[in-house]
């Protein structure tokens, strides 16, 4: 017997950041939402990506502070990392946050779908219910936010060697002794810094010739330096060619120069895939482009007429703010607005120790589209307040029109780099001249109060 069709004003498929907001909004509101999640409760985010890694760096920076006690005047026993601890630290946290967003979800009236969704025509999604059976649901207006999983290429032995990926490396119930990490961007990075914290002897492996091309070059060298002081071992310029687990278990990864990097477990961190392969799109009426991602316009429209993607899935940056900020894009356009995604100033911090934040242009980003600009620069070891917390390295620097005085981007290298950087993101939006943060009066000692010195740091 064909299932009934369920109609409801907005159905969300894929309860990440965006869908999941939008969702409780429109059910606050009245409308007959139904939200359809396969299982985690508050999304990728909260379950497996930034939230269990935050709680775990947590861990590795107490450690870190621990470890030059004497600096700070304390004695007595170094506490260690304790896999058993640390996984119950991480899950207290991701199970508290994942209660909140069910009862959250109930409160708000949708009608929360637990199951996997399945496009079958325009619109309409079957969903095999997790507790056995299937709904058909269609919605007037439908949002794909079906998220990212990690991506694991088909390097020979890779899959066979028992590879971890994020996921499985956050339920580990041993801190390997050795760790090999394949791939140098924004995870393999907290992961290195992380274990390395924890004790493991960490081996990051990264095909391209530096650390963050995103970055400028001073900057992803500081950040080389920083990690490298701490013991993680970067091989850069030479891709993973094979993975093989040998018969005392040890895994060894082969680069394309020859070298081999024994270790207990692998890593691999090489980016992350939509999750669209078995969503049935084609049938939904909606294209994807080559690498499997929703295809959306400006407005985060796809190709079939009411239906929209946003987050991860839609090939917007992959951060959770961002996922946050194409909710707010939706929620204006489903109202009749026109907002775009166009021009959005996306800052992102990496949680190493201390943390790199950037927000804006850097300056061979500016330089190439043409600004004429001025560098600012400041080691973290002349800041009062890094001196206080005897936490001095890093480096933080900004880019400045050399015209309108407005800022075009700050990369800061320091404790609470992504706190401050949220205060210069404020001072690019408000159109300010760096002068307003020069000239500022800010509380002393902070981490923020260093702006004043950073704009009045320029090297011309
Ligand atoms: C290790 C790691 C650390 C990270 N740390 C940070 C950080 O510190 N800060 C930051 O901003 N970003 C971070 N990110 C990135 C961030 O996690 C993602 O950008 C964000 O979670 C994307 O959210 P989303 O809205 O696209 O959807 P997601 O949160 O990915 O949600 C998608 C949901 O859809 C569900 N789903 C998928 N298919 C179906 C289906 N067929 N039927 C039903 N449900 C389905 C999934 O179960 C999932 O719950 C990190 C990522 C990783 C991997
Ligand atoms: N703090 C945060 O906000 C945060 C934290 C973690 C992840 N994220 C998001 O998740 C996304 C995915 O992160 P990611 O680190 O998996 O991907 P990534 O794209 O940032 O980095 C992948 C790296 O792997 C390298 N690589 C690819 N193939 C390789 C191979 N065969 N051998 C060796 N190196 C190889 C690439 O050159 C690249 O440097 C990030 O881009 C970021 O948007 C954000």
């Amino acid at each position: 017997m064909t299932d009934l069709v369920e109609e409801f004003d907005l159905l969300v498929v894929g309860g990440g950041k965006a869908g999941k907001t939008l969702a409780m909004d429109w059910a606050r509101a009245g409308n007959r939402v139904a939200m359809v999640e396969r299982g985690m409760i508050g999304g990728t985010c909260i379950n497996v990506a930034c939230i269990p890694t935050k709680a775990l760096v947590t861990s590795a920076r107490a450690l870190r502070t621990l470890r030059r006690a004497h600096q700070l005047g304390l004695v007595g026993e170094a506490p260690q990392a304790d896999s058993g601890l640390l996984r119950a630290h991480k899950t207290g946290v991701v199970e508290g946050m994942a209660a909140g967003n069910l009862k959250q979800f109930l409160d708000s009236g949708m009608d929360l779908v637990l199951g996997q969704a399945r496009f079958t025509a325009e619109r309409t999604v079957e969903v095999t219910l997790n507790d056995g059976g299937t709904r058909v649901l269609r919605g007037a207006e439908t949002v794909i936010n079906t998220g990212t999983r990690p991506l694991v290429p088909g390097i020979p032995g890779l899959a066979g060697a028992g590879a971890l990926t994020s996921d499985t490396l956050l339920e580990l119930r041993r801190i390997p002794e050795r760790l090999t990490i394949i791939g140098g961007g924004v995870v393999g990075l907290e992961f290195a810094h992380m274990f390395s914290a924890f004790g493991s002897s960490v081996t990051l492996v990264e095909s391209g010739p530096r650390l963050l091309p995103r970055e400028d070059e001073d900057i992803a060298q500081a950040v080389t330096d920083l990690l490298t002081a701490d013991g993680v071992e970067i091989l850069l310029g030479s891709p993973v060619t094979s993975v093989e687990r040998g018969a005392d278990g040890r895994i060894t990864t082969t680069l394309a120069n020859g070298i081999g990097v024994s270790g207990d477990d692998v890593l691999v961190a090489v980016g992350r895939a939509p999750v669209t392969a078995d969503l049935g799109l084609d049938a939904a009426g909606v294209k994807t482009d080559e690498a499997g991602f929703v295809v959306v316009d400006e407005h985060l429209a796809t190709s079939a007429p009411h239906t929209w993607a946003a987050g991860d899935v839609a090939g917007s940056p992959q951060f959770t703010h961002v996922s946050l900020d194409d909710y707010r894009i939706l929620k204006a356009n489903l109202a009749g607005g026109d907002r775009s995604t166009r021009d959005r100033l996306i800052p992102y911090t990496i949680f190493l120790t201390p943390e790199l934040a950037r927000v804006g242009l850097t300056e061979q980003q500016a330089r190439s589209t043409g600004h004429q600009v001025r560098v600012a620069k400041l080691p973290v070891a002349a800041i009062p307040r890094a001196r206080t917390m005897r936490e001095t390295e890093g480096v933080w620097k900004a880019v400045v029109d050399a015209h309108t005085d407005r800022i075009l981007g700050v990369s800061l290298l320091g404790p609470e780099a992504g706190e401050v950087a949220t205060i210069v993101q404020t001072a690019m939006l408000a159109d300010l001249p760096y002068t307003a943060l020069r000239d500022m009066m800010i509380s002393h000692p902070t981490m923020g109060e260093a702006l004043n010195l950073l704009f009045a740091a320029f090297q011309d």
